[in-house]
């Protein structure tokens, strides 16, 4: 049988991830990173079965990513002539109502992504420049989006309504839609196979914890509830966003503080977070401040761990109970202070961590609660990559 793969370009706000997925045996074929994009320098990672490639380069942009990751190709292999390429697959982060599965690109649905970048500032136009450079770099193929929003195309109303005069909400689309719903959506069925359990009769909590961080209340593998909004700003304390803040903090900044909209924009979503609070964006160098007994350091984690746990608190009544409650991503997956602090305390609602089973890095499904807690507490890698894979394949 000849080779079928998709190549998969997963643009986050801070880095470029890629695989390139076995379209039958679901493996990925090569994978890899550039993250710390436009810093200056990136880790360059590319992985091909058992061997590892790792570099440092400066990557200005995600343009200059993309080319570093097709020379990649090109140099270390598998070579993507070879490679039986049948789709490219593009994450974007906001469909606004346009896209709720995935779409075959044309130039129509690269104009309506462009026409979402406000909505996801950090997020569309790099999303975009992705779609773009790959199109005209890999001619041949259809290239297609899955959106982060389309999971939550299904919110119920009382969720996604903001309670703001219905006119001006329906003029101007604002509503919540919702982030990382492809990461939600793959973890929160992971973990029930995973768990051996019926995905229909299930209440979870999913808690991506990236450098964007979002958490979802997931209930008979529907979505019920999520924490970003109309755009990845809204909810929980993130690596440079501040998550949920008085909208009346903008008025004050603006009238008093004679800051512009744009500044205060900046602010909200580059200048704030861990990053605002501690100095450092990363969670691994927040721990290396803690430890050299910053004060501001622990105040971050204090106040990253606290948003969780409101949250945590808020979807178990909106679930009406819980059975799990999963952490994913880059910090969700490697940091074990955080998911015990978040979870502290929280015994008393069935939540229990087994600090045994939590301790470390986790790289496949994990359960870290203790045996007979009522509510499961597992770690799940997400792997946004292999979704869109899936539902790419769907629509080719
Ligand atoms: N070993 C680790 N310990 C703690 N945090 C980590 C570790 N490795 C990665 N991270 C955190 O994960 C974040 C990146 O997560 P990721 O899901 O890749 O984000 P994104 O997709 O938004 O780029 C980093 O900013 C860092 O804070
Ligand atoms: C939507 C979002 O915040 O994505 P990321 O975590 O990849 O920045
Ligand atoms: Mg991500």
């Amino acid at each position: 049988m000849t080779a079928r793969s998709v190549l998969v370009l997963n643009s986050g706000s801070s880095s470029l991830k890629y695989q390139l997925v076995d379209a039958d045996s679901e493996e990925a074929l090569a994978s890899g990173i550039i993250d710390r994009v436009g810093e200056e320098w990136s880790n360059v990672q590319h992985v091909v079965g058992d061997y590892k490639a790792t570099r440092t380069l400066p990557v200005a942009d995600h343009t200059a990513a993309l080319e570093t990751v097709l020379g990649l190709f090109a140099e270390l292999g598998p070579h993507l002539e070879d490679a039986g390429i049948v789709a490219v697959g593009h994450r974007v982060v906001h469909g606004g109502t346009f896209f709720t599965r995935a779409t075959v690109v044309d130039d129509a649905v690269e104009a309506a992504i462009e026409s979402l970048v406000p909505l996801a500032p950090l997020h569309n136009s790099a999303n975009l420049t992705g779609v773009r450079v790959a199109r005209r770099l890999l001619p041949g193929v259809p290239h297609a989006v899955v959106c982060d929003t389309a999971f939550f195309a299904g919110l119920p109303p009382e969720t996604a309504t903001y309670a703001i005069d219905r006119e001006v909400a329906r003029e101007h689309q604002v509503r919540r839609y919702g982030a990382h719903g492809t990461s939600h959506k793959f973890v929160s069925t992971e973990v029930a196979a995973f768990l051996g359990r019926d995905l229909a009769e299930l209440r979870t909590i999913v808690l991506h914890l990236g450098n964007g961080a979002s958490a979802s209340a997931v209930r008979g593998g529907a979505a019920i509830d999520t924490s970003m909004g109309l755009t990845p700003l809204e909810g929980l304390v993130m690596g440079t966003r501040s998550g949920d803040i008085d909208p009346a903090v903008v008025f004050h900044l603006h009238r008093n503080a004679g800051m512009s909209v744009d500044e205060i924009d900046d602010l909200l979503n580059r200048r704030s977070g861990v990053r605002g609070l501690s100095g450092v964006t990363d969670m691994r160098e927040l721990h290396a401040l803690r430890a050299s007994g910053d004060a501001d350091a622990e105040l971050t984690l204090a106040v990253y761990a606290q948003r969780l746990k409101k949250y945590i608190g808020s979807y178990l009544a909106e679930l009406g109970g819980l059975d799990v409650v999963v952490f994913t991503a880059g910090i969700g997956e490697n940091d074990d202070v955080v998911r015990a602090r978040a979870l502290e305390g929280l015994e008393h609602l069935g939540i229990e961590l087994d600090p045994e089973r939590n301790a470390g890095r986790v790289k496949q499904p994990t359960v870290i609660s203790r045996e007979g807690s009522p509510v499961t507490v597992a770690v799940v890698p997400t792997n946004e990559e292999l979704e869109i894979t899936r539902q790419v394949l769907a629509v080719v």
